[in-house]
């Protein structure tokens, strides 16, 4: 019998993992910038949807565990996350493909629009209210982000902003990042249990977004000035934490302090954050 006239086997068309993109339905655009993992660029995917694809650098990631946790976190789906859409694995190097946001860095937005969003904290406070959005929905997921930070957020149409790389720090080779003793390793958004014993939980990434909060409400400042690393560290160790930012609410910087308990469990969650936040917000404004 010809091969067309036999059933197909059942598996066909499962093969083809819906994670895995055929890099042929992608057009290569702009370059955006480049980042742990070397250069992203925008893309057209299917030959309309708007993308942003991260073109892994050899060396800087380990690629086989990152494909195989790429099932889980394509399967992450929420309005303030920036959405993995899938990865072209079958060739090197492999592209990570993901929703494009027009504006770019959260952090660059804040710095860019300093004078209109400096006497707009209406608009700082619901951004800081998305990203809790965003944090909480991980959360609910037992999703740990361990690189929470104004730079790792995404702004969009309309004031949308979205938190990006959620969970990609496990895949950094790099040990200039990795370690806590390293010159990349985010020192001022760790709480001290990350500081002594990198212990990462959703109560470290609290501890990042009160630094976030202060980011948003001093319209993108470097936390801590122009501290050392080690000074900071010693600083936080001892209790001292960042001041309240000239143009911020008490009720807003008080939510900020309970971000940086000393302890884990005397911080709140992401889900007691938002129904905070959202009160604050009705009640001063
Ligand atoms: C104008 N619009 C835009 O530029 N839009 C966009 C810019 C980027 C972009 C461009 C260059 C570099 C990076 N970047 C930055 N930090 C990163 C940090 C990490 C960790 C692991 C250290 C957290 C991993 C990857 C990256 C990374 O790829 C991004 C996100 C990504 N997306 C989705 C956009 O819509």
């Amino acid at each position: 019998t010809s091969p067309c006239d036999r059933p197909a086997p059942a598996t066909a068309g499962l093969s083809h993992d819906k994670w895995e993109i055929d890099h042929n339905e992608l057009m290569l655009l702009e370059e955006l910038g480049s980042g742990q993992f070397g250069v992203v660029r925008r893309g057209k995917w299917r030959g309309s949807i708007d993308v942003a694809v991260k073109m892994m650098k050899e060396g800087t990631m380990s690629e086989d565990d990152f494909i195989e946790e790429a099932k889980v976190m394509t399967k992450l789906q929420h309005p303030n996350l920036v959405q993995l859409y899938g990865v072209c694995s079958k060739n090197r190097p492999i592209f990570i493909v993901t929703e494009y946001m027009r504006y770019g860095s959260l952090l660059n937005h804040l710095r860019r629009h300093e004078q209109s969003l400096s006497v707009n904290q209406g608009l700082l406070l619901d951004m800081c209210i998305q990203v809790c959005k965003g944090m909480a929905y991980l959360e609910r997921h037992n999703y740990i982000h361990r690189d929470l930070a104004a730079r790792n957020c995404l702004v969009g149409t309309e004031n949308i902003v979205k938190v990006a790389d959620f969970g990609l720090a496990r895949y950094v080779l790099d040990d200039q990042y990795t370690s806590s003793g390293g010159s990349k390793f985010p020192i001022k958004w760790a709480p001290p249990e990350v500081l002594n014993y990198t212990r990462f939980s959703s109560k470290s990434d609290i501890w990042a977004y009160g630094v976030l909060m202060w980011e948003v409400f001093t319209c993108g400042k470097m936390p801590y000035g122009r501290l050392k690393n080690t000074e900071v560290v010693e600083r936080v160790q001892k209790g001292l934490i960042l001041e309240k930012p000239k143009a911020c609410y008490k009720e807003v910087y008080d939510v900020m302090r309970k971000c940086w308990s000393h302890l884990p469990e005397n911080r709140p969650s992401f889900k007691l954050l938002k129904e905070t936040l959202v009160n604050v917000s009705q009640g001063i404004l």
